[in-house]
């Protein structure tokens, strides 16, 4: 048994019901802050900071102000791919994906209290993800999406049940989501969301991110 007692270290499997995971390319010339604050205010339950271009200080720093908009709004903030940065940055999780970190290295420099995320591209992923110490699975893309042009080939609906029956740990969907799938993705047994594009591009951050927690919502009743 690898799952934590108290799930998600103690934030509860909620905390994965609409996760944003952030990109700065997307977001029009618009300050990451003020997308995250805006969407947060919309619902987001969990921010993923994801920078594939930024030095490790600057990340470190962004990482830092990210916790300090995020913790009195009691929203977990996860980091993407660097344990490093997690530490110094006191994230609540961190997600790590195929070519990252080895989950079982990450537990051991985390505090027990930081959820480690684990992205799964096929069955075999996710049989291997019973014997480590995970917190939550990301299925790697569900949909097609422009946003990440190395994700893995889409699992599809049928590809989530799949997974769904294969796991008993919590599921966030990842991939080509918006508030006219989300309900199907969670009647196809996935915990939460996690969208990019749906939140970062849109013109009004706090408004998508109130229609994609709506929509969320109708998927768990
Ligand atoms: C919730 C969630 N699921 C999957 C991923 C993808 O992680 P990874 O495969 O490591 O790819 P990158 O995001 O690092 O490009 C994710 N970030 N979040
Ligand atoms: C960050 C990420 N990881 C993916 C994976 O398949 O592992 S897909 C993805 C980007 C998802 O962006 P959008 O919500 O704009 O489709
Ligand atoms: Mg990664």
């Amino acid at each position: 048994m690898t799952e934590h007692a108290t799930p998600m270290r103690g934030w509860g499997a909620e905390a994965l019901r609409l996760m944003l995971v952030t990109d700065d390319a997307l977001a029009g010339g618009r300050p990451l802050e003020e997308i995250v604050a805006a969407a947060v205010q919309g619902g987001v339950s969990c921010v993923q900071l994801r920078e594939k271009h930024l030095g490790t200080r600057a990340f470190v720093a962004r990482g830092r102000a990210l916790k300090a908009l995020l913790a009195p709004r009691r929203v977990p903030l996860v980091i993407n791919d660097r344990v490093d940065v997690a530490l110094a940055c006191g994230a609540d999780g961190v997600h790590l994906g195929q070519s990252d970190m080895a989950v079982e290295d990450a537990r051991r420099l985390l505090p027990p209290a930081v959820f480690i995320g684990w992205s799964v591209e096929t069955l075999d992923d996710v049989r291997r993800a019973a014997a480590l110490p995970l917190d939550y699975l990301g299925t790697s893309p569900v949909f097609a999406t422009t946003t990440k042009l190395d994700a893995a080939p889409a699992w599809g609906l049928d590809g989530l049940r799949a997974v769904r029956a294969a796991t008993a740990l919590p599921l966030v969907a990842i991939g080509g989501l918006h508030a006219g799938n989300a309900a199907q993705v969670l009647a196809h047994g996935a915990d939460g969301i996690a969208v990019v594009s749906a939140i970062c591009s849109a013109a009004d951050p706090e408004a998508a991110a109130r229609e994609l927690a709506l929509a969320v919502a109708e998927g768990a009743r």
